[in-house]
């Protein structure tokens, strides 16, 4: 597909596809010897890059051909994957040999699987940390690093490699991702996102959360894209789990200082406990 879009979309709004076929997940296959030649292209002003928004909207990512390619590109690459797109997993490939179960049953638009994705995605960043080298040239799969905001530039790779990348910014579609813990207060965050969505429509190409609301016991959870918006009460927050915020937007041009910043005005300030006057 050139643009995976209004494809995604259609199987949400077309009334005669709903109750018989399910979108399961979009799959990326790219080809490692010539992505960057692709994600280079500069086009005229409004037309989209259609291989940086095929990477902006994969659940996976396939990276293939890697044996055409030499370790440190491989690891550029994959950076700049995930600076677009930091939701998707990517697994490097020689002829797209992978397991079915990378890229079947991904559920990439279920709103019940947004908590499992998202603690996949902490669990993997961790584990990326604990062994940050250890490839393995048939079945690599490329965690995400801890990068909130991949804004600014830094000397190491995702691997904890210690070579500087040959950086390409893509500053027009990219990631954002906040974490935080404490409670949000509904009214103000059901306003922030409804606005944000509906403000920015075009540019938020996939959306996904788990939220900690103040005074409500289970967890909110929502995915969308563009501004189909979906999202409901998750399971109850254990009393042993901290009640972590987070969400991924992937978007254009997306403002993500402002972003960042609505959002924490919706956080309900920690509360004070007053010393009471005694005697
Ligand atoms: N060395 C190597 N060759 C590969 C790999 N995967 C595919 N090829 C070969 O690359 C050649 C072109 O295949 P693709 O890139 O898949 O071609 P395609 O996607 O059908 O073509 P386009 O849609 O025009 O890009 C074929 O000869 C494949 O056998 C790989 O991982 N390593």
């Amino acid at each position: 597909l050139a643009n995976p879009s209004p494809i995604i979309q259609t199987f949400y709004m077309e009334e005669s596809l709903v109750d018989h076929v399910k979108l399961d997940g979009v799959v990326t296959l790219v080809d490692a010897k010539h992505a960057s030649q692709h994600l280079n292209e500069v086009k005229p002003d409004g037309v989209v890059n259609e291989a940086i928004e095929q990477i902006a909207y994969a659940d996976r990512i396939l990276l293939n051909k890697i044996d055409l390619v030499g370790e440190p590109e491989l690891d550029a690459l994959s950076y700049r994957l995930k600076r677009i797109n930091e939701m998707a997993r990517i697994k490097r490939t020689k002829f797209g040999v992978v397991d079915m179960e990378f890229v079947l049953g991904v559920g990439g638009f279920d709103v019940e699987r947004v908590v499992s994705d998202i603690t996949q995605l902490a669990a993997a960043e961790s584990s990326a940390k604990e062994h940050s080298h250890d490839h393995d040239e048939h079945s690599h799969e490329d965690d995400h690093h801890h990068e909130h905001d991949h804004e600014h530039s830094h000397d190491k790779g995702e691997t904890g490699h210690d070579h500087k990348h040959d950086h390409v910014h893509d500053p027009c579609v990219s990631s954002l991702s906040i974490e935080c813990d404490g409670n949000l207060d509904l009214e103000k965050v059901d306003d922030w996102l409804g606005n944000l969505v509906e403000e920015n429509a075009d540019d938020l190409y996939r959306m996904k959360g788990v939220l900690s609301i103040e005074g409500v016991e289970t967890q909110f959870i929502f995915q969308g894209v563009h501004a189909l918006f979906d999202g409901m009460n998750g399971r109850p927050w254990r009393k042993d789990e901290k009640r972590i915020n987070k969400i991924v937007f992937i978007g254009k041009d997306l403002d993500k200082e402002a972003i960042k910043k609505r959002f924490f005005e919706c956080l309900v300030p920690a509360k004070q406990t007053v010393p009471t006057a005694r005697g």
